[in-house]
């Protein structure tokens, strides 16, 4: 059974599914996952329409799919670019631009939280966060632990919401994150953490919370928030989540 399969074809399919795991990374996490759902559901019926030789049911679900292929597209073009930008962005790039981005971010942090300046800064890992840095204001801003601090100034113009860092770039501020529904477990939190939780839940970006009323510096990840953190736990959690690996 295995002896017409020569090495090409084993290239090949591990190719075909190194490609189909990073489309899976590339969208866990966004809206696009439920899409990508239905978009199974649908090729099962069209399987079956076909095995079952439903030549009616499968001509109209055929018609319907190609429709509906350009559909996502023109719907999750923003998505599309962001996967794009991100295959052409070359992966070393700025080394030591990450490392001077995270001690910025880390003093920030530590200033805020010594003034007790409520910050909320999420900070991009590989799904693209372009549909939330639209919701505030865009900005394309080289990260500095003083500008960062001007942002979230009380009265600043862009301090109520959240800021998105993309690596050593602050893209967007004042933005709106999704709030995590409440279902008693960190009941204690209000909103800013909420919206930490929410964004950290359907996304992985790591995102960063100073608390205005205890002046802590926790951490959202993946739908949980972290105990409180000193300026260096926070600077070795940063390194070892995002600026060691992409920049
Ligand atoms: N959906 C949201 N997206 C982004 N930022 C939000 C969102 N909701 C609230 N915020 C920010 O959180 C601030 C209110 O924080 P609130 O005091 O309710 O939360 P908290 O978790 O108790 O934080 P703190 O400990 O800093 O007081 C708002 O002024 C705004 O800047």
């Amino acid at each position: 059974m295995f002896s017409g399969i020569n090495p090409r074809d084993i290239l090949d399919v591990l190719l075909v599914a190194a490609a189909i795991y990073q489309g899976y990374l590339l969208v866990s996490g966004t809206r696009a996952v439920n899409v990508l759902r239905g978009v199974l559901i649908f090729a099962a019926f069209w399987l079956a329409s076909s095995l079952l030789q439903l030549s009616a049911l499968n001509y109209l679900l055929g018609r319907a799919g190609t429709v509906g292929l350009f559909a996502l597209v023109v719907v999750f073009q923003p998505e599309l670019r962001a996967a794009l930008e991100r295959l052409g962005r070359p992966r070393n790039r700025g080394a030591g631009r990450g490392s001077a981005a995270l001690q910025e971010l880390s003093r920030a942090a530590e200033r805020m939280a010594e003034r007790k300046t409520g910050a909320l800064i999420a900070l991009e890992r590989r799904t693209p966060l372009g549909e939330y840095a639209r919701s505030g204001v865009m900005l394309d801003a080289v990260l500095s632990a003083p500008f960062l601090e001007a942002l979230f100034a009380r009265n600043a113009p862009l301090h109520d919401g959240g800021v998105i860092v993309q690596g050593d770039r602050v893209v967007a501020a004042a933005c709106l994150f999704p709030l995590q529904a409440s279902d008693g477990t960190y009941r204690r939190y209000g909103t800013r953490h909420r919206a930490a939780l929410g964004l950290s839940e359907l996304t992985d970006a790591v995102v960063l919370v100073v608390s205005e009323e205890r002046g802590s510096i926790r951490l959202a990840l993946a739908g949980r928030l972290g105990p409180e953190l000193t300026v260096g736990e926070l600077r070795d959690r940063l390194r070892e989540l995002i600026y060691e690996d992409d920049l």
